[in-house]
């Protein structure tokens, strides 16, 4: 998995239209959606995630929580994002990561929205520009060396 981790003022997107045969249903108030003061997360869930989703949850919600907690964002905006690997995950695999990923997330005292899975979408960011506003992380279940 690969994760851009971008600290914004705020985060909005609009569905333009469909990228996949199959995009996951939504329904009309998904649409379009916004958060204030955000962590954005744009994940690419990759290949390699398949051998082991739970573990790959389990390390990206650390990962996420772990920057949201030293910036003091208290809202992530999980955001599907395939262009940060050239070895994507197959699309229902992806999706559900992505979806227990918001979860787990939910379960603690951040405030998580999670942009629709399968869509192109116009977004605007707002990078706040201070030394953590802007990282990435590669996260791969432990026994599979990451190929560089
Ligand atoms: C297109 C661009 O504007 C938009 N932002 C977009 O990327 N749309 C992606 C994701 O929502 C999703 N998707 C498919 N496979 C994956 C994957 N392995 N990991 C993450 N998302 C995926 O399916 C869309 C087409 O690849």
């Amino acid at each position: 998995m690969r994760m851009l981790l971008i600290h914004s003022d705020y985060l909005e997107y609009e569905v333009k239209d469909k990228a996949l045969k199959n995009p996951e249903p939504i329904r009309e108030e998904q649409k379009k959606g916004r958060l204030e003061e955000v962590l954005a997360a744009f994940i690419s869930v990759e290949k390699v995630d398949e051998t082991n989703p739970d573990e790959v949850v389990k390390k990206a919600v650390n990962e996420i929580k772990d920057v949201a907690s030293h910036i003091k964002a208290k809202n992530v905006f999980v955001y599907p994002f395939a262009h940060l690997s050239s070895e994507l995950a197959k699309p229902d695999v992806a999706l559900e990561i992505l979806k227990k990923i918001e979860e787990r997330l939910k379960e603690g005292d951040l405030n998580v929205k999670r942009a629709p899975f399968g869509y192109y979408k116009a977004f605007k960011l707002s990078c706040k520009g201070h030394p953590l506003a802007e990282l990435s992380r590669t996260i791969v279940p432990s026994g599979e060396a990451k190929a560089e």
